[in-house]
This record gives structure tokens, sequence and C-alpha cells, in this order.
């Protein structure tokens, strides 16, 4: 059994309150957008593919509780809830997608005059109900293609090595996982000698979920601090680094959890492979370099305070960027649930 993030069950949202984890397993229920937005930017849910999901099926509960008068009046509720939803979050691009995707859909499905209201709305909330299977099937196919990436770089039969930063497994998708994923998937097949996972300050999301995700599959792992990766790849044999990704652009460059940037760098010095690990959904073909993406500044209370609790000398300032920007130049392979690309390929393909 895995882990359950999110449950849709008869018009019901819940979700895993991830700022619990892993001391308690508690879910906490979405009655709507407002909801949806809260839960997102308090991170009670987080990672890209996970706040894409939630956000959207924060608005099939709500569009399942009103009554619509015509199509156009659902098609303008649906454009400002998800813009709404959107605003939540600046950097993950998954969920700004989809909205754009489904802003698309309301328009067309508004437009057409063999359809009623209530037939838009099935229509409309069936999309977005395909979501979590689909986000499932893309990371299952992440997992396989990215452990033959890896595995490709090393000798028949032989076993490797990961390091991973921040979280990108069950919890911060529907099921299954990105990055952790990949080293799932290795394991599955018997080639994983051991994974590291990164502690991931200030948020801690290595050291609370991915740590937790690890245990409860049973892999083979072990939890360092963010500052000791450089050591780690210069006295540990590291086959190969797999991270997620909040937004990948045209020309590679990749925004991802804060550290990321620097792992990327160690990596290189170290001549250890860099993948990055990301469904389509996070690929945002209308920015051409990662100089243009948003990076989502939070609260100086997560740098200063660990529950509560004051960690940091009163009176300190933070800078609290939740995400870098590691250039394509660091990146050896992007592995998507079509295959793996090198960056530069990405902007022959068709998305
Ligand atoms: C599959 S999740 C990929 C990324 O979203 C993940 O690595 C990450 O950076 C998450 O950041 P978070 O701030 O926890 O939402």
């Amino acid at each position: 059994m895995t882990l359950e993030p999110i449950r849709y069950k008869n018009n019901q949202l819940e979700i895993l309150d991830q700022l619990l984890l892993p001391g308690q397993s508690k879910y906490i229920k979405i009655n709507g957008v407002e909801d949806g937005w809260n839960a997102i930017r308090n991170m009670q849910v987080r990672g890209a593919p996970a706040i894409a999901i939630v956000g959207c099926l924060s608005l099939v509960v709500e569009l399942n509780k009103q009554q619509f008068s015509n199509k156009d009046e659902l098609r303008d509720i649906i454009g400002d809830k998800l813009k709404y939803l959107v605003s939540a979050r600046p950097t993950a691009v998954n969920i700004k997608i989809a909205a754009d995707e489904l802003t698309n859909l309301a328009g067309n499905l508004s437009k057409n005059e063999s359809i009623s209201v209530e037939e838009m709305r099935k229509r409309f909330i069936a999309a977005i109900e395909s979501m979590p299977e689909k986000d499932l099937n893309d990371n299952k196919s992440i997992g396989d293609h990215g452990a033959k990436a890896v595995l490709d770089l090393y000798p028949k039969n032989s076993k490797v090595t990961m390091l991973t930063h921040c979280n990108t497994g069950s919890l911060a998708t529907y099921s299954y996982g990105t990055a952790l994923g990949v080293i799932r998937s290795l394991h599955a097949q018997g080639r994983l000698e051991h994974a590291y996972c990164t502690e991931t300050r200030p948020y801690l999301q290595g050291a609370r979920l991915t740590a937790y995700e690890l245990v409860y599959e049973k892999i083979p792992s072990t939890l360092i601090v963010d500052s000791a990766v450089s050591a780690l790849m210069k006295e540990k044999k590291i086959s190969g680094v797999v991270v997620g990704a909040d937004r990948v652009v045209a020309n590679g460059d990749t925004a991802n959890k804060i550290g990321t940037y620097t792992i990327a760098v160690v990596a290189k010095y170290h001549n250890v492979p860099f993948f990055v690990a990301a469904p389509f959904t996070s690929i945002d073909m209308n920015i051409k370099s990662g100089h243009e993406i948003v990076i989502e500044e939070r609260p100086d209370k997560e740098t200063t305070h660990f529950q509560g609790l004051r960690i940091a000398a009163e009176g300190i300032p933070c800078w609290n960027p939740a995400f870098d920007v590691t250039p394509a130049s660091l990146i050896t392979g992007i592995i998507t649930e079509r295959g793996v690309f090198r960056p530069d390929e990405l902007k022959d393909l068709r998305l």
C-alpha cells in the first residue's frame, strides 16, 4: 500500500496535512477553492504536481455545490477561480498550465451550442477528474525511463547509489513520485545500492517527507544535512543525482527547491550525472530562460523558527527564496514520461 496524500471520492476531497508529517497522519477536508488556496499557500499540500491536482479538485468540489443559470456564467466563474488558485504559489508551473488548459476548455464548452449548462459542468469536471490517474501513469513512466537512463551509464548488472533533494515522492504528486519515482523504480528492479536524501532546509521536505517515504517503502537510505553534499560526493561513490522540478523552461533551465543549484554545481565538480525528473506538465515553453522565472520568497519565520520555536538570533533579517534555478548546462538529462531529453532538445518537442 502506497501513501495516499490526496483522497477524492464522491465529491469529497481530503488531503494529508503535510505540515504534521511525519509525527501525525491527519487528513483535512477541502471544501472548495478557498480551502484549496489556503492548503497550497500554507504548504499543507506541496510539490508541483500535487498542487495542481488539489487546486483543480477543489474547484470541482465547489462547482458541484452550485447552480449556474447559463454557460457564460459557469465559464466566467471557472476562469476567476482558476486565476485565484494559480496565485497561491507562483513558481510551480503545473497549476498554471492546468488552469490555462481548463480555461480554454470552459471557453470551448460554453460556445458549443449543442450542450446544456449541466452537460458543460459534467464535461469540465470529468477533465479535472482524469488528472490523478494521468499523473500516476506519467510518474510510473518517468520512473522507468529514469532508471534506464541512470543504469545505461554503468556496467551491466551493477547497482547504483543516488542522491535526491526535497520531496518528489508520492507526497508531492498524486502517487509514486517523479525523482523519487526513479529511485523507487531502481529499487524495484533490484538495482539500487543506496539512496541519500538531503534534509532540505528550511521546510525540511527531505527530513520529514522523503525520509518518511523511503522508510515506508523500505528503500535502503540515509539522510544528510544539506551542507554535507560536497563531502558525500567526495567520500561515497554517488552514481547520480535525481531531483524534481517546479518549472523547466524552453532552454532547459530548471527551477526547483532551494539548494538544487548548489547540488548541481557540486555534481559537476565531482563528475556526477545530474538528472531532473518532471512530467511535461512542469515544462513551460512560454519562458525562454531561467532568468524570467518568478521565484517565490517565503516568510522569514520559516528560517528563524522551527515548530514555533525561535532558533535564529532575534532581529536578524532573512532572505528565504523557496526555489533556485539550475542552469541547463549543469543538467545531464531531463527525465519525462515520454523519455529522457538533453536540455537543448526540449525546444524541438511538441508539448
Ligand atoms: C514532484 S515535486 C517537484 C518539486 O515540486 C519539488 O522538488 C519541490 O521543489 C517542491 O517544493 P515545495 O516548496 O515543497 O512545493
